[in-house]
């Protein structure tokens, strides 16, 4: 923790910034130096994330790390949206290598438990932060990584398809897709649009239906992930994959990027509130709250 903070503390950045929440948004931080910088809910909580950025490349990686399963509660999703914003504020950087700190699991999807039991309130609440999240990534001018070192189910799936590109440990014990149906539950549209604008119409009528989960080898196949390789290669390549990005004028590849990416985003601004209370209405139904009690048993049995 003493290091961690002093490490905080050489990197100009306040810790506070990164505690918490999405109020702080108009506070921006720099990363003067390489360093790493170790998001925390608050000063005694444990870390969430470490951002490295090597002033030298200009690539930062952003290791996930929120125990057992990376799930995206309300809080974590903040802290990954304002770390991004605050990578995006620093004109050393250029791109970002967004990974997992932990075995097996680059993340477990959205919190269920911010899903469960919940005021209709802080339902609301926890669904501006998904949506910022991925507005933030899905728009984003660096240049984004996905290094998946683990399963990725529904929202994690998600995050990794806001990137620019993936690149997955051939691992056959990982799986990633957008599973959603198999809790009862429905990916809205924009999940479904980020879906279809990754593997195509046809593939994503299929996966969403059925809520698959596919192997690296099979989602290397549809076009979900674009490169898989050994899991000890995976950030090394992901920043080697990084140089072909960066050899390409940043103006023009952004625009290029705003271009193919801005219809979706688009549709999601004009339809936030919307979106938001058709969520909050549809997740606080009894015959939902059903299903994912059941599902959330089902996980723990499946320990047990
Ligand atoms: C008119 C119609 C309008 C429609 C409007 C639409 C509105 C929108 C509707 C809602 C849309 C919601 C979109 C949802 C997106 C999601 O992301 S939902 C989450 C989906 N995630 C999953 O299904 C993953 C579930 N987890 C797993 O499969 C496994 O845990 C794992 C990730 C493969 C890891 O396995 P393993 O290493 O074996 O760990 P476990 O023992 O299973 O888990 C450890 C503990 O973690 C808990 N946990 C796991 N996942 C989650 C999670 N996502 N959220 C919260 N908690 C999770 C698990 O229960 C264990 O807990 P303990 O038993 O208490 O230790």
């Amino acid at each position: 923790m003493a290091t961690a903070l002093r490490r905080l503390a050489k990197c100009s950045v306040s810790a506070r910034l990164l505690s918490f929440a999405g109020h702080s948004r108009g506070r921006r931080g720099h990363f003067a130096r390489p360093c790493t910088v170790v998001a925390q809910r608050n000063f005694s909580s444990a870390s969430t994330m470490t951002v490295d950025l090597d002033s030298s490349t200009g690539i930062a990686v952003m290791k996930l790390h929120s125990p057992p399963v990376n799930s995206l509660s309300l809080d974590f999703l903040t802290e990954i949206a304002i770390s991004l914003e605050k990578l995006e504020m620093n004109k050393g950087c250029r791109g970002v290598v967004v990974t997992s700190a932990l075995p097996k699991i680059f993340s477990a999807g959205l919190d269920i438990l911010e899903m469960y039991g919940k005021s209709p309130e802080r339902c609301g609440e926890f669904w501006r932060a998904v949506q910022e999240m991925w507005l933030k990534f899905y728009s984003s001018r660096l240049v984004t990584v996905a290094a998946i070192n683990g399963s990725s189910p529904a929202g994690g799936c998600l995050l990794s398809m806001t990137c620019d590109y993936r690149i997955m440990a051939d691992n056959p014990r990982y799986s990633i897709g957008l599973n959603e149906t198999q809790l009862g539950i429905v990916a809205p549209f924009w999940f479904k649009d980020t879906m279809v604008n990754t593997v195509g119409h046809r593939t994503a009528e299929i996966a969403l239906q059925l809520g698959l989960l596919y192997s690296p080898q099979d989602a290397l196949k549809i076009g979900m992930v674009d490169e898989l390789v050994p899991e000890e290669k995976l950030v090394s390549t992901a920043t080697e994959a990084m140089a072909r990005w960066f050899a390409i004028p940043d103006h023009a590849r952004q625009i290029t990027k705003s271009a193919m990416r801005k219809p979706t985003i688009d549709k999601l601004l004009s339809a936030r509130e919307t979106d938001i209370s058709n969520f909050v209405s549809f997740i606080t139904k009894d015959s939902i709250q059903k299903s994912l009690k059941l599902y959330l048993e089902n996980l723990r049995k499946k320990k047990a």
